[in-house]
């Protein structure tokens, strides 16, 4: 196994658990805490003219802090390399966890699940950023089935605000809107609540709404903005799907509307809502473990803590240590830390 130096001391590199473009994404322990951890891995020579998109992601995840987005814990640059630090969903694939005999969830469930993304995808969207590859691929669970939305390397955030156009086609034909198939300008909102329609046709029906090996027929079937509705589908679940997958983004569902549909708010009190985590909660256990091993004062941490850009070894630590705790753990911490 290559080591890289960068990691020693820090992060003990297992498995490969992702491997795409210019990233593979391995299985790590965070050596002070013994906690699980991603990393994905980036070489800056395959990442070519690629490169700007880590600092844009990277700057995007520091921002983004929510219970259905997957963390950034730490980014450690080299002269080679980006290793970004993030939290492990132990509960993989949502799509996996699907199971092949049964292949589709209940209405109930799909329900549960989309909800969550919407709360997340709402949240992205009132901060302006657009993820543009929301696929079953990058819908993880975590080891208490949360949802978390991964790999924001195509997120954007257009910089006259989230309603003002974009053209890059990015993310996977399947799952993309008609607009940015035919190379048109495009909202970053319009086209993440096409693609949320295929998750939640996906989630619902056991397969896709589009799908075909030929791309050209991929495409025809997208622009023609035609696709079955099988029988097991209530009629609310037919609308909503309906109104998601509108060929023009003009008449395509809000993601407010979203938020406020019934079908989505069936069975529930309250429309999705997207509060978030508040910025760093102070946790006075945490830093006191912290202090005990580092030898520093608890207050001279979490100042340091703040103050930080909130992606080194420390920060890591230190959330690491939170989620530990939020699971009723024990806090420990190596002398090595
Ligand atoms: C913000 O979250 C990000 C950003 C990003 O650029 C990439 C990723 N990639 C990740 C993160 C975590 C996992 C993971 O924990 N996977 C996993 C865990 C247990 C069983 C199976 C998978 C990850 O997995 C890669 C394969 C998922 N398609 C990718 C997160």
């Amino acid at each position: 196994m290559v080591r890289y130096i960068a990691l020693k001391g820090l992060y003990d590199l297992e498995k490969t658990i992702g491997s795409g473009g210019f990233a593979k994404v391995k299985l790590a322990t965070h050596i002070a805490t013994g906690e699980k951890v991603a990393i994905k891995i980036m070489d800056k020579i395959s990442l070519g003219d690629d490169l700007p998109r880590v600092k844009l992601e990277v700057q995007a995840l520091k921002t983004l802090l929510h219970q259905h987005i997957c963390r950034l814990y730490q980014v450690i640059e080299t002269d080679s390399h980006y290793f970004m630090v993030i939290e492990y969903c132990s509960g993989g694939e949502l799509f996996d966890h699907i199971g092949i005999e049964k292949n589709r969830l209940s209405e109930t469930e799909s329900r549960k699940f989309f909800r969550q993304i919407v709360s997340a995808v709402a949240y992205l969207h009132s901060l302006g950023y657009a993820h543009r590859d929301l696929k079953p691929e990058n819908v993880l669970l975590d080891r208490e089935e949360n949802l978390k939305l991964i790999d924001f390397g195509l997120c954007a955030k257009p910089k006259n605000g989230i309603d003002s156009h974009l053209q890059t086609s990015c993310g996977s034909p399947t799952y993309a809107a008609p607009e940015l198939i035919l190379g048109k300008k495009y909202l970053g909102s319009e086209v993440d609540i096409w693609s949320m329609g295929v998750l939640l046709y996906a989630l619902l029906c056991g397969f896709l709404p589009f799908d075909d090996n030929s791309i050209e027929n991929l495409y025809r079937k997208i622009l023609s903005g035609k696709y079955d509705e099988p029988s097991w589908l209530s009629s609310s679940s037919k609308r909503l799907i309906r109104a998601m997958l509108q060929i023009d983004p003009k008449k395509r569902i809000t993601i407010q509307e979203l938020c406020n549909h019934p079908w989505i708010t069936a069975g529930f009190l309250n429309p999705v809502s997207f509060v978030h985590k508040t910025n760093f909660e102070k946790d006075d256990d945490v830093l006191s473990t912290m202090s005990a091993i580092c030898g520093e004062h608890a207050s001279d941490i979490w100042r340091k803590l703040v103050k930080s850009d909130r992606t080194d070894y420390r920060t890591a630590t230190y959330l690491l240590l939170l989620d530990r705790k939020l699971r009723g753990l024990s806090l420990r911490i190596s002398p090595s830390a």
